[in-house]
């Protein structure tokens, strides 16, 4: 499991250890982490021209100290101060170890001095490490900050512990902030490495153990051995009932394709039957391709909702009696206000959410943990937000994410899979919260596989997945 910790818990946590350790050791330990994710970037350290952009905090003292590491192997190191105050330690050593160091001129009111007194950058750097600030940032740039990144621009970034300028805490962007290849954290992720569109910003992950403890996450992402371990697998003496029988309400005469990649997404092999229960023509040409799937009867969950159109009230309210776990998409997530405190997976993408909250579509993709959070709190059940970081809340557990996925994925129909398959994991005996997360991981994770870095349509995505549950670990 990946996890993720609010600035408080690391705050909390790293009193404990600096409270033990020798002066320093922490950072030091942050810092060598930090230098060999550098090394691994460029290849080595010899001859490399290392630019640090130092800020007035610890995170610049990160930079300055990674900045020795790399010097004492080789590396041309220079930093730019962009505060008249930085860690003047860090500071010593780096100009000790023959680092280059240049003051920016912070009272200049544009800030952006850099390229008129000190000229241009005459010779590119090979790596930008931005050092500006940590998890003690306010979300934003100063302008010293934005010249100076502006002055290397397409220049690959290592940030250092989070890449400046986003909001910790809620993986929100509000101003400027860094784009970067790679990000290097320190004890644990934090929020803004897993949710969008900070997330985005901040490249690749690298963690650094520094010997935290910490307490449970806010935040957390499942990972193959999780998923393996929460998967439902036939036992030896199953049978198709023992197993679970999902029952399909999509689709409508409009929309029979709906309904035909629900039942793909649920007839994958991970539910003992597949009953699907709607118009009798669409049920025929499901049968002529998948002819184990069986009409009307009794089911342990129910998905209503794809393609349903006009009938989607009534196919969500003919599910309520059965006291089975339900999931609710696209058409039907207009009447979830039905299944409030109980057993279900909503599962709407930004602009349904937005129907469902009165918000606005660009409000929910700017703040999709804090809407996510509210619409779990609001409905009392599991709400999964479709995109590019799938996020899946329940009250009172953390939001896990799912980092699976390929935008190709991205391509009408594969939200239909996706509630095909968490209902099948739901008759499988999951709970509404793992349900979500397990298929939005092996929906996204079959995606990938299905893509091979080119296109897909929804139907792909359903035929891989027997393939991706094969390939988990025992
Ligand atoms: N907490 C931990 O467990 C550890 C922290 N370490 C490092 O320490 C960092 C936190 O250091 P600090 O608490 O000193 O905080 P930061 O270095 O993140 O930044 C705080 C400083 O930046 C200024 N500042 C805030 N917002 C700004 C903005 N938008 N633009 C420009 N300046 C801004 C503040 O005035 C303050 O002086 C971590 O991110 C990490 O890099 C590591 O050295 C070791 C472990
Ligand atoms: N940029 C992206 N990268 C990866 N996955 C994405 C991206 N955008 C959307 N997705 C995923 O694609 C699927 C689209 O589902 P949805 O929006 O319901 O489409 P439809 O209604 O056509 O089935 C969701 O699983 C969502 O998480
Ligand atoms: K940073």
């Amino acid at each position: 499991m990946i996890r993720a910790h609010t600035v408080e818990q690391v705050r909390a946590a790293e009193a404990v250890l600096l409270a033990e350790l020798p002066e320093g050791a922490l950072m030091q330990r942050a810092a060598h982490g930090l230098a060999y994710a550098v090394l691994d970037l460029l290849g080595g350290g010899y001859g490399r021209r290392v630019l640090l952009l130092v800020g007035s905090g610890d995170n610049g003292g990160d930079a300055l100290y990674a900045g020795v590491v790399l010097a004492r192997r080789g590396a041309i190191v220079e930093a730019w101060l962009l505060s008249d105050k930085v860690h003047e330690a860090g500071l010593a050593a780096l100009r000790a170890a023959g680092g280059r160091v240049r003051r920016l001129d912070t009272s200049s009111p544009g800030g952006s001095d850099y390229s008129t007194s000190q000229g241009p950058v005459s010779s590119p750097f090979d790596v930008v490490v931005d050092g500006i600030v940590g998890i003690g940032g306010r979300p934003g740039l100063r302008p010293q900050a934005v010249a100076a990144l502006e002055a290397v621009r397409g220049i690959p970034v290592v940030a250092v512990d989070v890449p400046s300028g986003v909001d910790v805490d809620s993986g929100e962007v509000s101003g400027p902030h860094v784009t970067a290849e790679v990000t290097v954290t320190f004890g644990t992720h934090k929020i803004a490495h897993l949710v969008d569109p900070a997330a985005e910003a901040g490249g690749v992950t690298h963690l650094v153990d520094i010997g935290l403890d910490l307490p449970a996450p806010a935040l957390e992402a499942l990972q193959p051995a999780d998923v393996a371990a929460l998967l439902p697998r036939p036992a030896s003496q199953a049978h198709k009932y023992t197993r679970g029988v999902v029952g399909i309400r999509t689709g409508s005469t409009t929309y029979p394709g709906a309904a035909m990649l629900s039942v793909a997404g649920a007839d994958c092999g991970l539910a003992g039957m597949v009953r699907f229960v709607g118009d009798a023509a669409v049920l025929d040409r499901i049968r002529t391709v998948r002819p184990e799937i069986v009409g009307d009867g009794r089911v342990q969950a129910w998905v209503v909702g794809s393609g349903s159109h006009q009938t989607a009230e009534g196919q969500l309210s003919a599910t309520l009696d059965d006291g089975v776990p339900i999931v609710v998409d696209a058409d039907a997530l207009e009447f979830a206000d039905m299944v409030a405190g109980r057993r279900a997976v909503l599962t709407p993408h930004a602009g349904e959410l937005a129907g469902m909250l009165g918000a606005d579509r660009h409000e929910i993709e700017a703040r999709p943990l804090h809407f996510v959070r509210r619409a779990a709190e609001a409905y009392r059940t599991t709400v999964l937000l479709k995109g590019r970081h799938t996020l899946i809340a329940h009250p009172g557990r953390p939001v896990r994410v799912t980092t699976t996925g390929t935008p190709w994925l991205a391509t009408a129909g594969a939200g239909d899979v996706l509630g095909g398959l968490i209902g099948a994991l739901l008759a499988g005996g999951l709970t509404p919260y793992d349900a979500a997360s397990v298929g939005s991981w092996l929906h996204g994770a079959a995606a990938t596989y299905a893509s091979q870095g080119g296109p897909i349509v929804a139907g792909d995505v359903a035929r891989a997945l027997p393939a991706v549950v094969a390939s988990l670990p025992a």
